[in-house]
């Protein structure tokens, strides 16, 4: 069966403890996350964004309910093949860049292929270091690089073996607004000329401006969803959450 589905959990809920002391997390969240597009993930603050993208990219597991990478239901893998499936078809960009720092710019693109054994496609891998602008760096180490650098460096290593779907975990957090704006470029540039999808958590509605879809979570739950996002409709939006009931 083909999909046009790069991504999805339905009926996803997520409980941390038990008891008294659990934390439902997640109640009964279902989303799909559509190829080719670029979609963020909002809501305040322990509404359960990170919990979704964890569970979503095989991070971490529900307690009930599915989660799918295209058409592979991670229920029912097991860890070895868990592992697989979030290196070879799975692309992650944290805040914190995560770069090896005893590697080049070159090796660290091509970690996750080198990881597989993996020869990938040079022509991709090269256009790849042309989207990010890193030609004339690729025999750096990430010392020797600026923040947004480093997470242009990051996001090419993503994107290298052309999974089915980048998770970004507040990429632009540990940037200042210009280099921020960059990289948010560069995400939504992959996306479109590459018909990738990326699915990104963030607290900004600058950031989340870039998406081609907002997806809003509150309490755990699936509240709300915008197309054509702009930073000050997204800002009403979370405004309305601090308004009390
Ligand atoms: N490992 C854990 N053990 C127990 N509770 C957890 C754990 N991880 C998250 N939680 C709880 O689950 C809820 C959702 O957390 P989550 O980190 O997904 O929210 P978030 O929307 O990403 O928050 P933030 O914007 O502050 O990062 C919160 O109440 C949090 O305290």
């Amino acid at each position: 069966m083909t999909t046009t589905t790069a991504a999805r959990v339905v009926d996803a809920v997520k409980v941390y403890g038990t008891g008294d002391t659990g934390v439902r997390a997640l109640d009964g969240v279902s989303v799909d996350f559509p190829v080719g597009r670029f979609t963020a993930i909002m809501g305040p603050s322990g509404s359960g964004k990170s919990t979704l993208m964890h569970c979503a990219a095989g991070l971490d597991t529900l307690t009930s309910g599915a989660a799918h990478v295209g058409d592979t239901d991670l229920s029912t893998l097991d860890d070895r093949r868990l592992t697989l499936l979030r290196r070879d078809r799975v692309g992650f960009v944290f805040q914190a860049f995560n770069l090896v720092p005893t590697l080049t710019v070159a090796e660290n693109i091509r970690l996750p292929l080198d990881l597989a054994g993996a020869e990938g496609d040079p022509e991709w891998i090269a256009a790849l270091i042309d989207v990010v602008g890193l030609r004339d760096r690729l025999h750096h180490r990430p010392s020797e690089l600026s923040g947004g650098q480093q997470q242009r460096v990051a996001v090419a290593r993503a994107f290298a073996g052309q999974p089915d779907v980048v998770f970004a975990d507040e990429p632009t957090g540990n940037l200042d607004s210009r280099s921020g704006e960059e990289v948010l470029g560069l995400l939504g540039r992959a996306v479109r000329q590459t018909s990738r999808t990326v699915v990104m958590v963030t607290h900004d509605p600058m950031a989340a401006a870039h998406a081609d879809e907002v997806v809003f979570l509150a309490d755990g739950r699936l509240v709300d969803r915008m197309t054509a996002p702009t930073a000050d409709k997204v800002l009403d939006r979370m405004k309305a959450f601090e308004v009390p009931s």
